[in-house]
């Protein structure tokens, strides 16, 4: 359906993205995440047609982009980051000038139209103004017009940024439902929307992709190792000397009941994850940009056994190589019994966070000719746009 081959943009002697390479197939959501100023909306434009790569090829259902690019949009559907609405116009007449626009047949026009309505519950506004909208309805029409042509592929660049909770829901319900016949690229720096949404993501950061991959399937790929936490009831010094006597068993740490403990560990158990909110997001980052994952806890961190006489510790071991019956034998043989055990696994959250605090991607792009760090230029994106004449629009 879609593939981009090597693509770069050089902004004036700046870099947008960098030899980005990924392709879609039918019927698939991907989410593309990212922080500010990672690239998503350059790639987005150049795949749309609205910019032209420096380098590399764009090709939609076959069609290469830079030899098509009439025929290549008409299978695209592209909903800015800021949806491009006529406030004065009603909803009917603004959808009558976009379906004029993509050449869509007179005789078609009411029809296609009254579908594109009924499909994003604009009924019965249809003659109000776009201005006197809700950036939730306004939000609808955008992606009114990004189907009113009956495209394969959709575009969406940050579509639920601005909205608030209840609408947010609404406009993810609206893509899902969209996503059963249109094969969908959205934009977001929202990480439980990947989840909402998407079966597959795509992780940019500093204008390269970083990861590619289903949301549930990335920690594998990102961790070598294998943690399983574990609840054991007995003697706290016995329960260690056991679990590290192991084999396979490559570190043992000890949690502590407070949230704040394990979250700097870089650990989110079931009992923590909930509490983990306030001041979470630092603590993991502190956590994720040390060694702590590493099994190095001084002794002095570890908290003793409580008072009903159970440990909760996390056992770590190399190569992902599943430890859980090792341990069970373990524990069992020595009549220390397990209370609960879990295989623990990086979150989305700890993935982009480590994927996007990366100090050596910094290091690799000045080696290569010096990226512009994120979000410098910004201010100045539009009106280099402009002077550079590259839209097709
Ligand atoms: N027209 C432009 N001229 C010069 N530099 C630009 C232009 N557009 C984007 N850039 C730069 O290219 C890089 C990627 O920007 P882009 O807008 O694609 O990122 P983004 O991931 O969409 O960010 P955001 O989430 O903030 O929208 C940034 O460093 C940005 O400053």
């Amino acid at each position: 359906m879609l593939e981009v081959k090597q693509v770069s943009k050089l902004y004036e002697n700046q870099r947008g993205v960098h030899n980005i390479d990924f392709s879609m197939t039918r019927g698939e959501i991907v989410g593309f995440l990212g922080p500010n100023g990672a690239g998503k909306t350059t790639t987005m434009r150049m795949i749309t047609g609205y910019l032209n790569p420096t380098r590399g090829s764009i090709a939609i259902d076959g069609l290469p982009m830079a030899d098509h690019p009439k025929k290549a949009r008409q299978k695209i559907g592209y909903l800015p980051e800021t949806p491009p609405l006529y406030p004065e116009m009603s909803i009917t007449s603004y959808l009558k000038f976009i379906a004029d626009l993509r050449d869509i047949p007179v005789r078609e026009q009411k029809t296609r139209i009254g579908e594109v309505i009924e499909r994003l519950g604009l009924q019965g506004r249809e003659r109000q103004i776009i201005r006197s909208l809700s950036k939730g309805y306004k939000q609808r029409i955008g992606l009114a017009q990004a189907i009113l042509h009956g495209p394969d592929l959709l575009v969406l660049d940050e579509p639920t940024s601005g909205l608030d909770p209840k609408q947010i829901i609404e406009i993810r319900a609206l893509i899902r439902e969209l996503g059963e016949n249109h094969t969908v690229l959205l934009s977001t720096h929202i990480l439980p929307e990947i989840n909402a949404l998407c079966n597959r993501v795509l992780i940019i950061h500093q204008g390269r992709i970083v990861l590619d991959g289903q949301p549930d399937q990335l920690a594998n790929s990102l961790n070598d190792t294998f943690e399983v936490s574990l609840e054991v009831k007995g003697d706290r010094d016995t329960i260690l000397t056991e679990l590290r006597g192991t084999p396979g068993v490559t570190a043992v740490r000890e949690l502590n009941d407070a949230p704040e403990s394990a979250l700097a560990a870089g650990i989110k158990t079931e009992d923590t994850a909930v509490e983990a909110a306030g001041g979470a997001e630092d603590a993991l980052v502190d956590g994720l940009g040390s060694d702590a994952r590493s099994g190095d806890t001084e002794p002095s961190q570890l908290a003793a056994a409580d008072s009903t006489g159970t440990v909760k510790v996390v056992v770590e071991s190399a190569d992902r190589q599943d430890i859980r019956e090792a341990v069970f034998y373990r524990l069992a043989e020595k009549r220390l019994p397990i209370l609960s055990m879990k295989k623990e696994s990086l979150s989305l959250e700890d993935i982009f966070l480590k994927l996007t605090t990366d100090e050596r991607l910094d290091g690799n792009e000045a080696a290569d000719g010096g990226q512009t760090q994120a979000g410098e230029t910004s201010g100045s994106a539009e009106s280099a746009a402009d002077r550079g004449g590259d839209s097709h629009a």
